[in-house]
């Protein structure tokens, strides 16, 4: 049994599951619609991440793009390879994505990944504002895709990447253009780097400390989550800047607001007050 295929239980029968997620693209307008939407900011080198039979490689490097297909799926690496031939300007890695290094120069990518492990290539792409991830297009489950974009943002991992990024869902795609086709709705999510982050770079592991922290439980009351590191009168400031209820759920401040929070840390609160950096997954 090829390593990522796990037997499950169906009419009676162990039958392998679709467990690497290789819904192909059998729709070409949804392959032009991605591309046009990646030339609104067009980075020379684009990453094709989980690249199948080529789907969107071969147009890709055909539009003139530098392309790192990458495929860890043996059959489908060779039969990719194949295809490739001598065509210029593509370069088939077959690994595993979430362990091979990224490239150091600016990228971009537009891939239709695999579901299962959405959050873990966007965190790979985003949790490290080091890495020098431009754009992307992607095709996600449509769940996830409002997960990632709707307010108020309660999850630290993603307003941390919010403050970097902004993530659209551009639009819902029917399953029935993939082969076979997802049990889910799927969407096209388009990321881009922002030109003035919400946080600085540098900041970015002191700001997921606060986050991290104060997102624990989203529901509690502001001045009960902010109170841990805020005098009362530094509160009140706070409070006023942030044109917020003091006893609103701390869950329900949105990008900017964070931002200003902790803009207002930096300044006003002695650093040993300061909860301690982290909330970044490992590069
Ligand atoms: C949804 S299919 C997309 C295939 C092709 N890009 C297309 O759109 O037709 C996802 C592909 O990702 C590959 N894949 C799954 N996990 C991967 C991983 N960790 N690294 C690289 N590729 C992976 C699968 O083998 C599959 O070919």
């Amino acid at each position: 049994m090829p390593k990522n295929k796990r037997p499950s239980r169906q009419a009676g029968r162990f039958t392998p599951s679709n467990f690497s997620g290789q819904h192909l693209i059998r729709d070409k307008s949804l392959v032009r619609r991605m591309i046009e939407l990646a030339r609104l900011s067009p980075q020379p080198l684009m990453l094709d991440i989980g690249a199948g039979a080529g789907a969107l490689t071969l147009p890709l490097a055909q539009e003139g793009w530098q392309v790192l297909a990458i495929e860890n799926d043996p059959r489908f690496a060779e039969k990719l390879r194949g295809k490739i031939g001598e065509a210029e300007g593509i370069r088939l890695v077959g690994a595993d994505f979430l362990e091979m290094p990224l490239p150091r120069k600016p990228f971009g990518v537009v891939a239709n990944i695999p579901f299962a492990i959405t959050t873990a290539v966007l965190g790979k792409l985003m949790d490290h504002p080091a890495v020098p991830f431009r754009q992307g297009v992607l095709i996600v489950e449509l769940g996830a895709a409002r997960r990632f974009t709707s307010d108020p943002v309660t999850q630290a991992r993603i307003l941390g990447w919010r403050m970097q990024f902004d993530l659209k869902l551009t639009e819902p795609i029917s399953p029935d253009c993939f082969s076979p086709p997802p049990r889910v709705q799927c969407a096209i999510l388009t990321v881009r780097r922002k030109k003035e982050p919400l946080v600085r770079p540098s900041d970015h592991a002191r700001f997921m400390g606060l986050v991290t922290q104060a997102l624990r439980v989203p529901g509690a009351p502001l001045h009960v989550v902010l109170g841990l590191w805020f005098t009362p009168a530094q509160l009140k400031h706070l409070v006023k800047l942030l044109r917020v209820d003091r006893s609103a759920p701390v869950g329900a401040l949105n990008e900017r607001q964070w931002a200003a929070v902790f803009e207002t840390m930096i300044r006003h609160v002695e650093p040993y007050r300061w909860p301690k950096a982290g909330g970044l997954s490992k590069r």
